[in-house]
């Protein structure tokens, strides 16, 4: 389902969180959506899941306004950071709602996404520990199976082996039910494998929106000997070095053309890859 944004503006009384910020999504694809604390990951979700009507600027999700339009609003699904179901009684009876308020819901995935996380469907909601309140939000958010389907950070409370099994669903409900997806998230490491695009928000404005493949062919860690890593690396954007004994490992920011490989090969620098995280925080001006 396609997503797009013109010129939005959210204010909060004399907080601008979003500042005339335009982009489209064309749909279909899991795209991960990054930002530092305050950057307005989450007021942008909620204008997108219609929780909130925008100061000015535009918002369509599938070509229609989202905002107080009950046509497209069961198409939308947002699972905060908090979750969802905190007030609908045990696991099953949120379920019950879901199932009406949801035109795709699949009942039988939710209680085997429920089983996965280890929850009875019994448990009051209420009752359930914070990272079960999480996985259950998750739950509801995937058996929804809505077209538009976000997460703002809706799984940080889950533990390391029930992300990874989040991520894993993720995958392969999105291959086997094709849909949009949006992830925010500051666990960037653990999540951008699953993004194909990926949207770099700051200070309420749109720093960046690419293929995952792109923003990461624009980052190379050379390692090899000091003095040939330090002459490489002279007037490249170096993010960050490691120096072990003789060897160095530096990590350069932009574009690498065919001499400058070349030149590496012939002076038995190794090229290789670095994380997407590192690249944030370098896009995002590093530590404040
Ligand atoms: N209810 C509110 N009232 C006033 N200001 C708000 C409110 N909610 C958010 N803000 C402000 O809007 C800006 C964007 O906040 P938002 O929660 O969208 O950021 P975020 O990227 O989701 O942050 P985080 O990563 O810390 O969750 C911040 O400056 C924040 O202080």
């Amino acid at each position: 389902m396609r997503v797009d944004v013109e010129d939005l503006v959210l204010r909060y009384g004399t907080v601008t969180a979003l500042d005339r910020m335009s982009f489209g999504l064309e749909g279909g694809k899991i795209y991960g959506l990054l930002g530092r604390n305050g950057s307005g990951k989450t007021s942008l979700l909620s204008l997108l899941g219609a929780f909130r009507k925008q100061t000015s600027g535009q918002v369509r999700v599938g070509g229609s306004p989202v905002f107080e339009n009950p046509a497209v609003t069961p198409e939308i699904c947002l699972v905060r950071e908090s979750g969802e179901c905190t007030d609908l009684g045990s696991a099953e009876d949120a379920f019950y709602f879901a199932e009406w308020l949801r035109p795709n819901w699949d009942g039988d995935y939710a209680r085997s996404l429920l089983d996965l996380f280890g929850i009875d469907p019994k448990t009051n909601v209420k009752s359930m520990s914070k990272g079960q309140r999480s996985a259950m939000g998750v739950v509801v958010g995937l058996a929804s199976r809505a077209p538009l389907t976000m997460f703002d950070e809706s799984y940080l409370g889950m533990d390391a082996p029930a992300r990874q099994a989040f991520y894993d669903a993720v995958l392969a409900d999105y291959m086997a039910h094709p849909r949009t997806i949006i992830l925010s998230t500051h666990l960037i490491e653990e999540v951008s494998g699953l993004f194909e695009e990926v949207l770099i928000i700051d200070g309420g404005k749109l720093l960046l929106h690419e293929e995952s493949t792109t923003l990461l062919s624009r980052g190379h860690a050379v390692t090899g000997p000091v003095g040939r890593v330090e002459a490489f690396t002279s007037g490249l954007t170096v993010l960050g070095e490691k120096t072990l004994g003789p060897t160095r490992s530096a990590m350069v920011y932009g574009e690498l053309d065919d001499e400058r490989r070349r030149a590496a090969a012939a002076t038995g620098l190794d090229l290789g890859p670095i994380a997407m995280q590192e690249l944030f925080i370098h896009l995002t001006g590093g530590p404040r």
